[in-house]
């Protein structure tokens, strides 16, 4: 195993497959890192992304599309349900995407730019020099081994600890850390077409349920909740398990997951001397979609050019490398993610009744643009009376 790089990335998912093709594209030396044994599985999510956010990093391949989506539902605890239609929006929703493939085709792609890529292969620990980040020490395959660059890129997920270890604060609060239990059904009856987004406390208690459609009777089937511990002691298991035994009574799962998703905000700093931190690892995910594969892809990408900026000026320190953090907190990307947390922050307060009021005062109404904007307009103009409620969303819009 080559053991000196210009970059070193922790993590195959999105983030750190951007971030390794981005890098090898700019001539340096790359080497990828992935603990699993292979690129892309088990899959830990849902798989649904918006057309114009994906397309901005990777053409659309019918290989790594399970379903073209027209719709998006929302549906309120009484079963109203809000439509958000492609035509009438203006705008393209989405495509459900097959990961286990999706993933692949990114790391493949970085592997032919040039980097190296190497599976069973875990970061244990940062290697440190006069409080800067060198490189890793590896398990590769139970062989313990070090790997040194310039700049590591941990892109290592949800459950990272590389930048923990180098000392960065990446604490997630327990009740921002969303539960997650996923099924891939199939023999289902649904609209192959829309991507439904379930609310209620007694559905998914400060979250969401969600049925993703992978083909006419197969779909994602899941569902986020809080961290906190629910008032009877049910999982997000326990719920999903409720729904399915109701809306889905003889349909087959075939695939069973569970995973976690931070919905708080980003990490307070994204760099380090020699070090950046991409995607999950640096709590980049939409807080209230739980949506992270486009954020991965968008700073997996900006951490990798950057650090080659900065390889090329020989000069890796995290006054150099803050260029990164600026960049994508003052992006279109940062200022989103700050927005939906405070509707989030929100969402989560109001009890059943009030989600159905809300619900009910715009299921009729044609949004002119498909986006969390457009809805928490619509909301705000069609509830007058609860317009002191609604303060604290409309504080969200300046
Ligand atoms: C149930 C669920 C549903 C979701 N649904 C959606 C959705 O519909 N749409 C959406 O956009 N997002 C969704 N997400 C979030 C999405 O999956 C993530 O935001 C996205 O995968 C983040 O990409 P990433 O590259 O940052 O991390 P990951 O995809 O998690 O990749 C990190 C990689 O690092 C590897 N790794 C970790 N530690 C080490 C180590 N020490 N050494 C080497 N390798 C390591 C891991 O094995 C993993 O392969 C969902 C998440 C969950 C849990």
């Amino acid at each position: 195993m080559k053991n000196n790089y210009d970059i070193l990335v922790i993590g195959g998912g999105p983030a750190g497959a951007l971030a390794a093709k981005t890098a090898a594209d700019a001539g340096n030396s790359v080497c990828l890192i992935e603990k699993r044994p292979a690129i892309g599985t088990p899959v830990r999510c849902a798989e649904g992304i918006g057309k114009e956010l994906l397309k901005e990093f990777i053409k659309p391949d019918p290989r790594w599309i399970a379903a073209d989506i027209e719709r998006a539902r929302i549906i309120s605890p009484n079963g109203t349900a809000i439509s958000l239609e492609q035509d009438k929006a203006g705008n393209e929703v989405g495509y459900v995407l097959d990961r286990k493939i999706f993933d692949r085709e990114l790391v493949w792609q970085a592997a032919e730019a040039g980097a190296d890529v190497i599976v069973k292969t875990r970061a244990t620990a940062p290697i440190m020099e006069n409080g800067a980040v060198r490189g890793a020490k590896v398990l590769s395959v139970g062989t313990p081994a070090d790997i040194r660059a310039e700049v590591v890129i941990a892109a290592d997920g949800t459950e990272a600890q590389f930048a923990r270890r180098a000392g960065l604060d990446t604490v997630v609060p327990l009740r921002e850390m969303m539960s997650c239990a996923q099924y891939l059904m199939t023999d289902i009856d649904i609209d192959a077409g829309s991507t439904d987004f379930y609310l209620g406390n007694e559905i998914a208690p400060e979250g969401y349920l969600w049925v993703f459609p992978k083909g006419d009777r197969t779909a994602n089937v899941g569902i986020g909740i809080s961290g906190r511990k629910s008032r009877d002691g049910s999982r997000a298991k326990d719920y999903l398990d409720r729904f399915v035994a109701k809306n889905f009574p003889n349909g087959k799962t075939i695939e069973a997951i569970a995973g976690g998703v931070p919905v708080c905000r980003p990490l307070a700093c994204t760099v380090a001397d020699g070090l950046m931190v991409a995607g999950d690892a640096a709590r980049v995910v939409d807080p209230i979609t739980g949506g992270g594969i486009g954020n991965a892809m968008l700073t997996g990408r900006l951490a990798a050019q950057v650090a080659s900026e900065c390889i090329a000026a020989g000069n890796c320190s995290k006054e150099a490398l803050m260029p990164y953090d600026a960049g994508w907190r003052a992006s279109k990307m940062g200022t989103i993610l700050e927005r939906n947390y405070k509707v989030k922050e929100y969402f989560v307060t109001l009890d059943d009744a009030k989600l159905n009021t809300l619900a009910e005062s715009i299921a009729q109404s044609s949004l002119k643009e498909f986006s969390v904007l457009a809805l928490i307009k619509e909301l705000i103009t069609r509830n007058p009376k609860m317009l002191l409620e609604l303060k604290a969303l409309r504080d969200t819009l300046s």
